[in-house]
């Protein structure tokens, strides 16, 4: 089923919110201008604009933010014409004030964000976000590490909590094609028309592209990435490269394809510090199944105990880590020094 009669899908952008732990959470309200004005400028329907991790997120764990992230979500709501202004949160972070703000703020979407098995810890903030007139997503995060009915089931529990759209989200960027498909149809069987399913990708294995393809052809509504493919890891799906190719392939997205990749060259990637790369890190990450944001987290664990960064995700991977438990890169860090 088309998003609505006028696309077939919908997307967002997350370059000003996953960008975030490219940019070591360093944006700026003038960043957040020039990148919105340029995005919605394109088309672009939903721009995301939050701390990497999400309201709530700057703290020492994840990284201070330069700008308060509220600041940040006005400064994108006055510079938008036609985006709406979404924003993440992962509850404990954030807490149902910092919803409220956002939504002071003029945000108009909320997203909440889970790790793939946790989906019920997020049915008190999706309840409010609807009582305060906001539009809802959910993320189950790292939904490679859960085959399709499990994740099914998860997305059956945020569905019913308030959920308007529930995303795939492959955080570590592992997914493989079909495994993308696989896990969009058994949301897409499971929720019917009880709410919509939106796909996020992360270029670890150089398939954000392919992958969000076969996610709209198994019946995704909702796609995301991020200009110059700015986001954790090797980065987001590059939104410019995934209009271009819907438009060859006849999937109405809404966005100017010339001016979205006039948008990336010219306005995000002058607001980076470096172009993500898919490099040793990064795959690596996908191969093991590491969730993308510790990238820069094992980066500088890697060069304080001059041991392997790859090394430290290869074990991040085999212990399973998740969203949250960034300071056990540390302890691997150590034990890698140690021997
Ligand atoms: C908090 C994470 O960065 C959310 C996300 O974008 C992902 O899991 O991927
Ligand atoms: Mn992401």
């Amino acid at each position: 089923m088309p998003y609505s009669d006028d696309l077939d899908i919908r997307i967002t952008d997350s370059s000003l919110r996953d960008g975030s732990h490219a940019k070591r959470h360093r944006f700026t309200a003038d960043h957040v201008r020039t990148v919105v004005a340029a995005l919605d400028g394109a088309g672009v329907p939903v721009i995301e604009v939050t701390h990497g991790d999400g309201l709530g997120g700057s703290s020492f764990n994840y990284g201070f933010s330069h700008t308060p992230e509220q600041e940040l979500i006005k400064a994108a709501v006055e510079t938008a014409t036609q985006a709406k202004i979404a924003f993440l949160m992962l509850p404990g972070l954030g807490v149902q004030d910092d919803i409220r703000q956002a939504a002071d703020n003029g945000a108009r979407i909320c997203r909440i964000a889970t790790h793939c098995t946790e989906a019920d810890i997020a049915v008190q903030h999706f309840g409010l976000a609807r009582d305060l007139g906001l539009e809802t997503v959910g993320f189950l995060m790292m939904s490679h590490s859960r085959p399709p009915e499990e994740l099914a089931k998860q997305a059956r529990i945020m569905a019913d909590a308030g959920c308007q759209c529930v995303y795939v989200v492959d955080s570590a960027g592992a997914l493989v094609m079909e495994e993308t498909g696989d896990r969009i149809a058994a949301l897409v069987t499971e929720l019917g028309s009880d709410a919509q399913v939106g796909f996020h990708g992360h270029e670890n294995l150089g398939l954000g592209v392919a992958n969000s393809v076969l996610a709209v052809r198994a019946g995704a509504q909702q796609i995301d990435g991020s200009a110059r493919r700015f986001g954790a890891g090797a980065g987001n799906t590059p939104v410019e490269a995934f209009v271009a190719v819907a438009e060859r392939l006849g999937i109405r997205t809404g966005v100017d394809t010339a001016k979205i990749i006039d948008a990336a060259e010219d306005a995000v990637r002058p607001v980076m510090d470096d172009e993500c790369l898919l490099d040793r890190m990064s795959l690596t990450m996908g191969y093991a199944g590491v969730y993308s944001s510790f990238l820069k987290h094992a980066d500088r664990q890697a060069r304080r105990y001059g041991v392997s960064g790859a090394e430290i995700l290869v074990e991040a991977g085999r212990r399973n880590l998740v969203g949250g438990q960034e300071d056990q890169l540390i302890d691997i860090a150590v034990a890698l020094a140690e021997k």
